[in-house]
């Protein structure tokens, strides 16, 4: 039995918690702290997950997952520092943070991953993208994505490609929620009801994310597979065009590249 503690359950521990147990772990083999006690309560009767000091995580647990605000994890550290050694494996979900923020903050020899993961972990369709810190052995690496593969699809990636990866698949879920929502305005500006609006586009993304997984298209061929001489598709992608749709999305992606690297150097 592998024991996984996650330190902070704000959003993406509990979805990665959420999800491990959904993945088929129980909730014995599972731990949390949280530094706000209602968070935590309500979390335990939620899933049934003991929340704890970080001593006793740092004692029980195999696997210590940090899941602070990159703001916050300098306390975190402080805190981890005389609890673990070079048994011990730390995985880190921060966005920005090098591994060797955590190598050199803790004792000599303590195993790092960095993950970058994204919220679709609470339907088991996270992607996560894995990094092995200096003194992380490829057991290391084995066991975190074998944790990950439970709650969606993992790829192992060089750590300087993780700002990048931030911005895509990290944040990604947000970008594709705007455009749903923008989407579903569009139905209310043309008359639809709400409830009918939100149904046709979120079965739309439904589909269209599955025909992008199922059916090794290139997104340009399905777009084109829609896209009818002198039809309603062609309009619309004019108008996307004239307003820079396509360069906005590589200005936005870029600019949360830039905020990776930049909560990354906060703590040099
Ligand atoms: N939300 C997302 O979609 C993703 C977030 N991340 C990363 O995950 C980390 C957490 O992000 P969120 O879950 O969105 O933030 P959040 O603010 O929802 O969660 C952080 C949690 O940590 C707790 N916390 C802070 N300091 C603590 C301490 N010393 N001991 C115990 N608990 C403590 C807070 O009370 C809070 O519940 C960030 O570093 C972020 O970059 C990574 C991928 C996706
Ligand atoms: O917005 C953020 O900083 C975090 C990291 C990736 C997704 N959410």
């Amino acid at each position: 039995m592998t024991v996984i503690a996650v330190l902070g359950a704000g959003k993406i521990g509990e979805a990665l918690l959420a999800g491990l147990l959904q993945g088929g772990r129980s909730a014995e083999e599972l731990l949390f702290t949280e530094r706000h006690p209602e968070r935590a309560a309500e979390l335990t009767e939620r899933y049934g997950i003991a929340g704890v000091e970080v001593a006793e995580a740092a004692k029980r647990a195999d696997v210590l997952v940090v899941a602070v605000k990159p703001q916050d994890i300098e306390p975190v550290l402080a805190e981890l520092a005389p609890l673990v050694g070079p048994g011990s494996l730390v995985v880190s979900l921060c966005a920005g943070l090098p591994t060797s923020l955590y190598e050199r903050r803790l004792p000599d020899g303590v195993p790092v991953v960095r993950v970058m993961p994204n919220t679709p972990m609470v339907v088991g369709e996270a992607m996560s993208a894995v990094s092995p810190g200096k003194h992380a052995t490829p057991e290391h690496v084995a066991l975190v994505k074998e944790m990950l593969a439970t709650v969606g699809q993992v790829v192992e990636v060089p750590e300087a490609q993780q700002d990048a990866v931030t911005a895509l698949s990290g944040s990604g879920p947000a970008y594709f929620f705007f455009l749903v929502e923008a989407m579903i305005d569009a139905g209310i500006l043309l008359g639809l009801p709400r409830a009918v609006a939100e149904k046709l586009i979120i079965q739309s993304a439904v589909g269209a994310a599955k025909m992008l997984a199922e059916t090794d298209e290139h997104p340009v061929i399905l777009r084109e597979a829609v896209t009818s001489p002198a039809g309603t598709t062609i309009n619309a992608i004019r108008e996307l065009e004239k307003h820079g749709v396509r360069a906005a999305l590589l200005a936005a992606i870029e600019a949360a590249r830039d905020r990776s690297v930049e909560l990354g150097k906060a703590h040099e």
